[in-house]
């Protein structure tokens, strides 16, 4: 395989500044990382160090102040807020603490819906989203709305949602921070072995230890740069 086709996510000398009246807090001050397409990477840290930060960052919802963040060996840096908004159609999927699935869509429907607006026709769409809820083992929670399912099943349908377009990131904050520990363990199995099927590259922010251990690698946000294990 070529390096464009190895590259996941690089962030390079990322630096963010924030304002908070007089003072000016340096929460990230040359943060670098590289994500190999098909490599699982866990960013820990304590609470307030960065991490959401750096994922914002990464997911081009916000522009560092210094640095460069390049998506499957595009620099997304020079580009307009219109090219983007493309690039992260294209290549990122996010999960959250929380779903943030539309609740007046049943679970597929709220699949196919951001692959109909990544521009794939309706039917395509559908056949990836069934593939990708069977694999979750909620092929019989398809039809049903997000307040209809369990709070697993709901994190499940986010995780489908956010590999549908088969981007060549994932960024997730804290995915499964909003369940039970039992829940929490097996949505997270779940969602490492289908990311595992699809070679994208996974960077994962938790405040889980044992979580984090089961991720290739470890990355913690101490003092604003990213360092290993
Ligand atoms: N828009 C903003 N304006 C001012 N300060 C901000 C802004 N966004 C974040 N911060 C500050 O930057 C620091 C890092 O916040 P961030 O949410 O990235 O941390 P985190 O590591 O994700 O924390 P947690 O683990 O608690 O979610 C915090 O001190 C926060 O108050």
């Amino acid at each position: 395989m070529s390096k464009a086709q190895t590259e996941g996510l690089r962030l390079s000398g990322i630096c963010r500044r924030f304002s908070q009246g007089k003072e000016t807090l340096d929460v990230l001050r040359g943060a670098n990382l590289n994500i190999q397409s098909g490599e699982i990477v866990a960013l820990v840290g304590p609470s307030g160090a960065g991490k959401s930060t750096l994922l914002h960052i990464a997911g081009l919802l916000e522009r560092p102040d210094q640095g460069e963040v390049f998506l499957a060996g595009i620099s997304a840096g020079d580009q307009s807020e219109a090219e983007r908004t493309r690039l992260r159609r294209l290549h990122l999927g996010f999960v959250y603490q929380f779903h943030h699935l539309l609740p007046e869509f049943s679970a597929v429907e709220n699949i196919i819906l951001p692959q109909m607006i990544a521009g794939i026709a309706k039917p395509t769409a559908r056949e990836r989203a069934t593939d990708l809820l069977d694999r979750m083992g909620l092929a019989n929670r398809a039809d049903h709305r997000p307040g209809q399912l369990s709070g697993g099943e709901q994190q499940r349908v986010a995780i489908c949602r956010a590999l549908a377009n088969g981007p060549r990131v994932l960024l997730a904050d804290e995915p499964t921070g909003n369940l039970d520990p039992h829940t929490a363990e097996s949505v997270f199995a779940e969602l490492i072995a289908l990311v595992r099927g699809t070679g994208v590259a996974a960077l994962i922010a938790t405040h889980n230890p044992e979580l984090a251990q089961r991720m290739d690698r470890v990355v913690t946000l101490r003092d604003g740069i990213l360092v290993t294990g």
